[in-house]
């Protein structure tokens, strides 16, 4: 739960400094039960400084209250309709006083905005009920026409030393061991916002029980994590347009922003409708980010970022009251996380459209029966040999743990394959041997002394045997065309096992070898 929430004064006496302040609101409320009718009482004062509080305070003193936030209805006729009707006629429960309290009006349109301002002025004249309104701003143009018709209690800063008081009775209620000269630290730093206090000493604390100097210094550093999350606190938590305007003057990039926003809105924001709303205002933003890039034209940043905030942060009918843990993009993380595996995708697409001759493309729709022939098949191996893969590659296609068997199976197969090249080339080798010609043909003269060396040793290994002398003895007697020499000593052989075999003509001798081979 948010400390400041449960903190939160319930009676006046709760509420610290402004003592006389606090008092003149007490005559007001007396008097008001008493039946003497009061002007429209009007708290001014910075933000965090209790004036909502005393508001509440003020509200339990009466039967009913209805509680508005006046940015939140700008128009005329939205305010007649939700206050207006109400404050000019008596509560439902007889003669009691229904109070009013409408926060925030320093935040409502003054010209442009279709009479908000003149519907206040209207509904002060008219109301025959306890009224109360909160600004910030005791200066603000918008106040100008409301003042002189109020009661005008200005609410000072909450004095260094109540707010040590304050912050000390926390901590202790808490069970945090804190350093003194940290608290006075902190209420220092905190410049008379009571509520900004309050939650830095939670955050600060956390879970780790303590608050020192040392702490306190380390949350003051800049962040910029904390820049980004405050700014887009602001937009998911207010609807005043200047506190959004402030609020979208980072220097981060704006589309960092735009996806911090997006993220967490629904964990904002609670009904359908608003969530719908703030996602169609992020689409938009996108869209210019996207207008911007193309054209080069970052004037369209402006109307991004109206949209991310402004647009955002009216999505919402009100204020939630509430924490809401604020996180980063995960459109970030997931794009961080899937960027190694794209580069594993496209290394294996590259190896398989070299080695198969076919696109990348394809290569890739070809992954799924990858998939599945990697999950038990000693093929795998073959294929991946054949392609090219290594360990990591080919662990992309074996989802599941690759079993102890299937291993040993695999590495036979290896063995195996390693063996039938070996054969192969010894064959490939004897085959050279038989036909000394067809290599002249093949060989470049500067690999010829190796080669002939290589036969010699290779000769020495076969000469030895009868059946090799025998070979080499005919093919040499076979001598007819040059083309045709290698397809002749394979017939031969082939003669040899079926001697009753009538010799076909020269042409067709290849074929019928190959044939019977
Ligand atoms: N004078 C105070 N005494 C005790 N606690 C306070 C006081 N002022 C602020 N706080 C603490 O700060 C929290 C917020 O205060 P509150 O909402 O009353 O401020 P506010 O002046 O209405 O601010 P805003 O103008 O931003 O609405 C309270 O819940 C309470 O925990």
């Amino acid at each position: 739960m948010l400390w400041t929430e449960k903190y939160r004064p319930k009676s006046f006496k709760e509420v610290i400094g402004n003592a006389k302040q606090k008092k003149q609101v007490e005559e007001w409320v007396e008097q008001w039960q008493n039946n003497e009718p009061q002007p429209c009482l009007l708290l001014i004062g910075p933000a965090g400084t209790g004036k909502t509080s005393l508001a509440h305070i003020i509200a339990k003193e009466f039967s009913e209250y209805i509680e508005l936030n006046a940015s939140d209805k700008r128009s005329y006729d939205i305010i007649m309709n939700t206050i207006g009707e109400s404050s000019s006629t008596q509560s439902l429960f007889g003669n009691s006083h229904k109070l009013i309290i409408l926060d925030e009006i320093d935040g409502i349109h003054g010209t442009d905005d279709r009479g908000g301002t003149r519907a206040i002025g209207k509904i002060i004249k008219e109301s025959k009920h306890p009224m109360i309104m909160m600004a910030n701003d005791f200066y603000s143009k918008r106040l100008t026409s409301i003042k002189p018709k109020c009661l005008v209690i200005k609410i000072n800063k909450v004095h260094t030393n109540s707010m040590n008081a304050l912050l000390r009775k926390i901590a202790h209620t808490e069970g945090i061991q804190t350093d003194p000269e940290a608290i006075k630290a902190l209420a220092k730093q905190s410049n008379g916002d009571m509520r900004s206090a309050i939650n830095t000493l939670q955050v600060v604390v956390g879970s780790a029980n303590r608050l020192t100097l040392e702490d306190l210094n380390h949350i003051n550093k800049k962040d910029p994590r904390s820049t980004i999350f405050d700014g887009v606190g602001r937009v998911l938590k207010s609807k005043t347009f200047k506190n959004i305007k402030e609020a979208m003057r980072l220097e981060e990039d704006p589309t960092l922003v735009m996806e911090y926003i997006a993220e967490n809105i629904p964990r904002e924001y609670e009904k359908k409708h608003e969530i719908k709303k703030a996602y169609q205002m992020i689409s938009k933003a996108d869209l210019y980010f996207g207008r911007a890039r193309s054209s080069r034209n970052y004037t369209y940043w402006r109307y991004a970022s109206d949209f991310m905030g402004l647009g955002v942060s009216l999505a919402k009918d009100e204020t939630y009251k509430k924490f809401t843990k604020m996180t980063g993009s995960m459109a970030f993380s997931l794009m961080g996380k899937s960027r190694g595996k794209r580069a594993l995708r496209d290394r294996i697409a590259e190896k398989m459209s070299e080695k198969l001759h076919i696109s990348q493309s394809i290569a890739i729709s070809m992954f799924s029966q990858l998939e599945i022939i990697f999950q038990n098949d000693t093929m795998a191996y073959e294929i991946a040999d054949y392609i090219g893969l290594d360990d990591e590659e080919i662990k992309r296609f074996r989802k599941k743990k690759i079993p102890k068997k299937v291993i040993t199976a695999m590495e036979k197969k290896k063995a195996e394959i390693r063996k039938q090249k070996k054969e192969n080339r010894n064959a490939n080798i004897a085959d050279n041997l038989f036909n000394p010609t067809n290599n002249k043909t093949k060989n470049k003269p500067s690999e010829e002394k190796g080669k002939k060396e290589e036969k010699k040793e290779i000769n020495e290994e076969v000469k030895p045997t009868n059946e090799n002398k025998e070979k080499q003895k005919k093919t040499n007697k076979n001598k007819t065309t040059e083309k045709n020499k290698g397809q002749r000593s394979l017939f031969d052989v082939d003669k040899k096992k079926n001697p009753e075999k009538k010799e076909t003509p020269v042409r067709d001798k290849g074929q019928t070898s190959l044939f019977n081979f």
